[in-house]
């Protein structure tokens, strides 16, 4: 479910780390501070993890340096061949946010960077349910993505981008499914979760949702 991008990976996967590490313009700013972010999210990680939408294992490799056990799941083949190159030490599934292997794991943190607005907001619920109940006691969720304050700040974004000529990322602050703030919010506690928001750069958020005690 919800990997009807899976096709735009499998041909974005060779330049991808390119894109994340500024040399594509447009997309600049949304991975600005890629590597300072990844790097947080990581060390917040408490092993053993569970990574969803790996791509090129960049998060992936970070927590793995830290000798955290990490299963990895990622849809887009070219993905998992670049990932199994870069991180030969994680375990690589193929899966998606929903339908993954079920893996004899006592899983502690659930991490995912720059992947969950690929989800539509019902595939977000049925995600988050099923990992409220595969997280350990006190567990997290931990995500950075990009998402919108609220729909002034969308569409201030979008403005922003066109008049810039960035017409391709305009395009996809239109077409994925990027969160309203307060939307997410309330998937999160819906579920259980006690959820909270850091905005790290232009786009991208750092949310952090704790499973109770
Ligand atoms: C923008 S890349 C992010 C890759 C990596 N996490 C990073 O931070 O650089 C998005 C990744 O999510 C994967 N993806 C797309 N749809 C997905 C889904 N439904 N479930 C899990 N992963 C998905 C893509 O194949 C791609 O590898």
């Amino acid at each position: 479910m919800g990997v009807e991008f899976v096709d735009l990976f499998n041909q974005w996967a060779s330049s991808y780390d390119d894109t994340v590490s500024g040399k594509d313009p447009e997309y600049k700013e949304v991975f600005e501070d890629y590597d300072v972010m990844l790097q947080e999210l990581a060390d917040l990680a408490i092993s053993p993890v569970l990574e969803f939408g790996v791509g090129t294992a960049n998060l992936t490799r970070k927590m793995v340096s830290q000798n955290k056990v990490v299963a990895g799941i990622e849809p887009s083949e070219e993905m998992r061949q670049i990932a199994n190159v870069k991180c030969p030490e994680a375990a690589v599934y193929k899966g998606d946010f929903i339908n993954f292997p079920s893996l004899q794991l006592p899983v502690r943190s659930i991490v995912s960077s720059f992947a969950f607005h690929h989800l539509k907001e019902e595939e977000k619920r049925l995600a988050l349910n099923v990992y409220y109940d595969k997280l350990e006691e006190g567990g997290e969720v931990i995500f950075i993505d990009t998402l919108f304050k609220d729909e002034a700040h969308k569409l201030s974004l979008i403005k922003d981008a066109e008049e810039k000529g960035h017409l391709n990322l305009a395009q996809d602050l239109q077409e994925e499914y990027y969160p309203y703030l307060g939307d997410l919010e309330h998937l999160f506690v819906q579920q259980g979760f006690e959820v909270s928001f850091k905005q790290k750069n232009k786009f991208a958020w750092l949310i952090q949702a704790k499973k109770g005690d």
